[in-house]
């Protein structure tokens, strides 16, 4: 595991007002987790307000947060208090924070429910909800739904795409940090020699690949192959890489890389966050899936494709058509068809060479439209921000 020092902190912590705390279970891959933690460390970090967080897995959690002790019940890490949350915990003695948190609907044990009741001054409750760019989002942001049986409220915090959505979440001065970041080429060779990885060349394409399983990978790997420009794809370890193995034609781990043709794949260690984020700012294109990455892909400023968590009866393909039609606005018509095709195709698991072969084409402005994309999600502040603001709200 690889670490380097967060940088990117810049406000002042203000006077804690509020305390929070965050519950999360891990249902699968690294999203649930990835995004309470990335909330926690805003509220403690930027707002200067305590943070409990609560976690049911803390063995994944420490793919992400390599200073976790997986086997320690309760730890200080980055200024976070970190609870392992046991199915069977009695909750006896505690005593709530100011504001509650499930994310993604994970239920609140009944015993915390009761304390928050019973308590003096009752707790805001929050339910962080998934992020989704469709419209009926913004009608359910901020809806409160009484308790069954108890005096308590819960209120809906929605992520999304519009100032009518709870937005997204992005820490002060971070893209600041990150402009200054893709103008540094020593900070960005040093960041590639931690991986034994050389530097990147102007003649050169750079590519990271977070993935799902999927045949469009190989397809577009394959593809590479023959590129006239050397293609340097960096891989995460996870799900993608029976694909990467497949075109490259050989077992590959974390550490090695492989080449053939035009294209070579480097495997790339779990990271924490922040050096995820590194990842990305230092890459052409970014291939990102899930909600967290592919929202640091778009803080990084650079294109990227997005594979979507798959659901059921294909309800995650309205859901990337909704996020199109929003990142779309503002490009010209043939730069949208071929991110639309593209996107499409990646989800879709075939045609992606052809798609791919159209989107090169509108590079340019495809890298401009990624550019500008930040500063128009971040006028009415991030979720963070909104958050805190819907809180305020609740309390007067
Ligand atoms: C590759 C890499 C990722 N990460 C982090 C970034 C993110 O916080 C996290 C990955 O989360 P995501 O990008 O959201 O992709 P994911 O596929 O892991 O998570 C998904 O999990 C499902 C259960 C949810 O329903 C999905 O909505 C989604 O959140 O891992 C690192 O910290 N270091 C790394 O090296």
């Amino acid at each position: 595991m690889l670490r380097l020092p967060s940088f990117h902190h810049a406000a002042m912590p203000q006077t804690a007002r509020l305390s929070w705390d965050i519950f999360c279970t891990v249902i699968d891959n690294y999203g649930d987790i990835g995004v309470a933690w990335r909330l926690a460390r805003r509220l403690a970090h930027d707002f200067g307000h305590p943070v409990r967080l609560w976690v049911d897995d803390l063995a994944s959690f420490a793919r992400i947060a390599p200073l976790l002790d997986p086997a320690s019940p309760q730890q200080l890490v980055d200024d976070i208090d970190i609870r392992r949350w046991e199915p069977h915990d009695s909750f006896a003695g505690y005593q709530p924070a100011r504001v509650v948190i499930e994310a993604f609907g994970c239920r609140l044990p009944d015993a915390v429910e009761q304390a928050m009741a019973g308590a003096d001054i009752r707790p805001v409750w929050i339910n962080l909800e998934y992020l989704s760019a469709e419209d009926w989002v913004e009608g359910c942001h901020g809806m409160a739904s009484p308790h069954p049986r108890l005096p308590l409220t819960k209120y809906f915090f929605f992520p999304g795409f519009t100032n009518r959505t709870g937005g997204l979440l992005c820490e002060d001065g971070l893209i600041a940090t990150r402009q200054r970041w893709q103008q540094d080429k020593l900070a960005q060779r040093a960041f590639w020699q931690m991986f034994d990885i050389p530097e990147k060349q102007p003649e050169e394409w750079r590519i990271s690949l977070f993935a799902y399983e999927n045949p469009a990978a190989r397809e577009l790997l394959e593809y590479w192959t023959g590129s006239p420009l050397p293609v340097h794809c960096m891989v995460p370890e996870g799900k993608v890489l029976a694909d990467v193995e497949a075109v490259l034609g050989r077992p590959l781990q974390a550490g090695q890389h492989a080449t053939r043709g035009a294209l070579t794949v480097h495997v790339l260690p779990m990271t924490d966050q922040d050096s995820y984020d590194l990842t990305l700012w230092s890459c052409d294109i970014n291939f990102v899936r899930g909600e967290d990455s592919f929202v640091r892909a778009q803080w990084a400023g650079r294109p990227f494709i997005w594979h979507i968590y798959p659901q059921d009866d294909a309800a995650h393909m309205v859901k990337l058509d909704a996020f199109l039609s929003h990142y779309c606005r503002g490009i010209d018509a043939e730069t949208a068809s071929a991110l639309q095709a593209a996107s499409h195709a990646w989800n879709h698991g075939q045609g992606m060479v052809a798609a791919w072969q159209q989107l090169e084409k509108c590079l340019p402005q495809w890298h401009q439209h990624s550019r500008n994309w930040p500063d128009k999600l971040l006028e009415q502040g991030d979720l963070g921000m909104r958050l805190v603001q819907f809180i305020e709200n609740q309390l007067e």
